[in-house]
């Protein structure tokens, strides 16, 4: 699978972690950075993650802050992702079944990295569930396009 992650100055070493275990698992993985600890802004990586997503560069996204809050806000300003902030594997799998998300975000002050493993391999596995399920999903397009 295609899969991009971005990551600001707190999440970085997680996503390295994360890349090089996509990466050996056989994931076409696109690293969109940070790549060290000088502070940067969140609003940024998480807008090239939204990016690779919305250009089909990306089939999945994995984002990173310190806290996952901050990035998952800016990816679900783009109306082609559905960014969802997880920390255990069940909100993973709801997360792709109810929700058809695309992007996982992960607060790496607050997660350890076989936790964040569990959610991406649940994550990566899940299959949307449609039904009354895509009614949902297209309500949230269209409160995006009512808000232009
Ligand atoms: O968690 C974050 C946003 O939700 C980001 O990682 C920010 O960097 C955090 O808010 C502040 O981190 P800092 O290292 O104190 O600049």
């Amino acid at each position: 699978m295609r899969i991009a992650l971005a990551a600001d100055h707190a999440g970085y070493l997680l996503k390295d972690e994360l890349v090089a275990w996509l990466r050996e698992a056989g994931h076409d993985v696109s690293d969109l950075g940070t790549h060290g600890p000088e502070s940067v802004d969140y609003p940024q990586f998480g807008a090239k993650l939204a990016d690779a997503i919305a250009s089909g560069d990306a089939e999945r996204g994995i984002a990173i802050c310190g806290s996952g809050i901050g990035i998952s806000i800016a990816i679900n300003r783009n109306s082609a992702c559905r960014c969802a902030r997880v920390d255990e594997p069940l909100s993973a799998a709801l997360a792709r079944e109810h929700n058809d998300a695309n992007v996982l975000a992960f607060g790496a002050r607050l997660i350890g990295s076989d936790m964040a493993k569990d959610c991406v391999t649940t994550f990566l596995n899940a299959q949307f569930a449609g039904g009354r399920h895509q009614r949902r999903v297209d309500q949230l397009s269209h409160l995006l396009q009512d808000s232009d």
